[in-house]
């Protein structure tokens, strides 16, 4: 574990020459469970932070399993096993999606990307550190649960957007995977969305039964970016291979996730650069 904490200082300095970049921030968007509308709120929200006029790249990190490119009807030239096999640039898996917004898609149907070793794990963060000069915002759309994996993404980023639903197993995942954040990431930030809930004020309630424990338990408690409410658009969208923040700008769902891009934007931020992937994933290891 040290020697690849030291490995991945190694690599930071020679990316950097000593000096970090100081340049764009990298939002994960992670989840407990499965299937509780995190890639949804992924591309939706790179999409809205996009039209206010940042760069942003969205990278598809469920690898194997990535289906960003699908609900964005983007088809990937290069494969993200050739970057890792061949040491292949990272920008030569950028594809181009709506207004610009640039998709990196973590490929599907691959045994070897789900299962990656640590070097290659090291490799990918190193490559997705080399893309701070062309974006202002990287989002990290991640697999579900706390595998390796996903936590090596989620650890290795300051800001994350836990998403859950409203049911008792999708709140009680969201527990665990906050439990796991703060444990091992004390000086991060985490914000809750409530996906498909009711109301205001049923996230509200969702959002206070899970700070209970996080304050009784682990001293921590999250911020509420917002919520969605469940919206048939959203199904329809996925379907029309559309994001709904295109399909329907006006629509209640789209002026949410506007409202969560411009809080997050507007919020302070720690310039750490990407860089700080490779230097907190250093701290994941120590
Ligand atoms: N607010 C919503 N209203 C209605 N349907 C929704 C909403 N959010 C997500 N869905 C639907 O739920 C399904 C799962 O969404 P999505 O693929 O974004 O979830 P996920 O958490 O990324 O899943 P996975 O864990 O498999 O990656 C999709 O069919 C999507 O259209």
């Amino acid at each position: 574990m040290s020697d690849q904490a030291e490995r991945l200082r190694t690599l930071v300095r020679q990316l950097h020459g000593g000096e970090p970049s100081h340049r764009g921030r990298v939002l994960t968007v992670t989840s407990g469970k499965g299937g509780v509308g995190k890639s949804s709120l992924a591309i939706n929200l790179a999409l809205a932070i996009q039209r206010m006029g940042w760069r942003v790249c969205l990278f598809d990190a469920d690898l194997g399993l990535a289906n960003v490119d699908v609900m964005l009807g983007l088809t990937p030239t290069e494969d993200l096993t050739e970057v890792l096999r061949q040491g292949f640039d990272l920008q030569r898996c950028l594809v181009e999606g709506p207004l610009g917004l640039q998709v990196i898609s973590g490929g599907s149907g691959f045994y070897e990307l789900a299962n990656l070793s640590d070097p290659q794990l090291e490799r990918l963060l190193g490559q997705l550190t080399r893309l701070d000069d062309l974006f202002d915002v990287l989002v990290i759309d991640t697999g579900a649960g706390i595998s390796r994996t996903v936590l090596s993404f989620v650890l290795s980023s300051l800001e994350s957007i836990l998403v859950t639903t409203p049911e008792p197993t999708a709140i009680t995942d969201a527990y665990g995977m906050a439990k796991v954040i703060f444990s091992r990431r004390p000086e991060g930030q985490v914000r809750l969305v409530v996906n498909q809930a009711r109301d205001a004020a049923e996230a509200r309630a969702v959002a206070e039964r899970i700070n209970l424990v996080a304050r009784r338990f682990l001293g921590r408690e999250m911020d509420l970016l917002g919520y969605l409410p469940f919206d048939l658009q959203v199904r329809e969208a996925v379907q029309a291979q559309v994001p709904f923040v295109l399909a329907n700008p006006h629509a209640r769902v789209s002026r949410l996730v506007a409202a969560m891009a411009e809080q997050i934007l507007g919020a302070r931020s720690r310039p750490l650069g990407f860089s700080g992937l490779l230097e907190r994933m250093a701290g994941v290891f120590r």
